[in-house]
């Protein structure tokens, strides 16, 4: 459906894209992480037609974005990472004036959509707050019930419940059929949607990874207060890693070798076991760190 190919892009500061490349199936949502100045929104705005690269391509459906302006803009969602309002619009004009862009006549599901994101459309945009502003782009993203999607860090300025009705809209139309990608820095709301994820460093691709693949990497880490100290010293586990040792408490890391790990403690006597799971941010750190040469 969306086939990024080898996408180059240097700007006269010496920054840019270099050879990104990944392919989204139809239906999927694709996620793209990446630390600030990484290269999501050059990526997107390639993606989008808005700017023409040095070397490579992007096509949407078969059709090269680039050659193709308008049309397929046209069918695409776009929430930009900063949107340019029209001075002196509400919302409401706004989004008729998208609509009109767009071609639709039937209102029913924008105001199905401007009714859960709970915002007065009728508000005139310089008076909207940063996530007022925010819901009105998603909002205009989604009315059409465009095949591609394409979001630019959907939810910020979104408050907790809007960033959970948000992954709900989602889902629901990813049920539907819909192709997404999307730019993030929240690993919630790429864990909770996404299928893949590439994360991107330096204006390069570094990893493309299975979010199930990326979820069965998480470690457990646990931590066991033993009755006495010399119990703690004298716990050596062979196949698990030890953290940290402070006096009868010790942190250990588990990844999948439970059986393992209960064998071990068996036989010992534990006043107090406690667990917590690793985030997916932390994985993805591991990438970040392990390119930048820190591990
Ligand atoms: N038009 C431009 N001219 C010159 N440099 C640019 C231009 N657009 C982006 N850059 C530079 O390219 C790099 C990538 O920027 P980009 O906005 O794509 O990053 P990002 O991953 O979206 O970051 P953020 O998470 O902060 O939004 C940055 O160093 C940025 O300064």
């Amino acid at each position: 459906m969306l086939k990024v190919e080898d996408l180059t892009k240097r700007f006269s500061n010496g920054r840019g894209i270099e050879e990104v490349t990944f392919t989204v199936a139809r239906g999927e949502v694709f996620g793209f992480l990446g630390p600030n100045g990484a290269g999501k929104s050059t990526t997107i705005r390639h993606i989008m037609g808005f700017m023409k690269p040095d070397r490579g391509s992007v096509t949407i459906n078969g059709l090269d974005v680039w050659k193709g302006q308008g049309t397929v803009q046209r069918h695409t969602g776009y929430l930009p990472g900063e949107i340019n309002f029209i001075d002196g619009m509400t919302g409401k004009g706004f989004l008729d004036f998208m609509a009109s862009m767009q071609g639709v006549k039937n209102s029913a599901k924008r105001e199905q959509l401007i009714d859960r994101l709970q915002f007065d459309a009728a508000t005139p945009i310089r008076k909207m707050s940063k996530g007022m502003k925010q819901k009105v782009g998603i909002v205009a993203a989604f009315m059409h019930s465009p095949d591609v999607i394409i979001l630019d860090e959907p939810t910020s300025g979104l408050d907790p419940l809007m960033q959970k009705v948000f992954i709900e809209l989602v889902l629901e139309e990813k049920a539907a059929g819909t192709t997404f990608l999307m730019s993030s820095h929240s690993f919630q709301e790429i864990e909770r949607t996404c299928d893949r994820a590439a994360i991107i460093k330096d204006g390069k691709i570094i990893a493309v990874k299975n979010i199930h693949e990326l979820q069965s990497m998480q470690r457990k880490l646990f931590e066991i207060i033993f009755e006495a100290a010399e119990e703690a010293e004298r716990f050596a586990p062979s196949g698990l890693q030890v953290l940290t040792r402070e006096g009868n408490l010790v942190r250990i890391a588990v990844q999948g070798n439970y059986n393992e790990f209960t064998r071990e403690i068996a036989n010992f006597r534990i006043r107090s076991l406690d667990v917590s799971t690793q985030n997916l941010e932390d994985i993805f750190m591991n990438y970040y760190d392990r390119e930048a040469g820190v591990q």
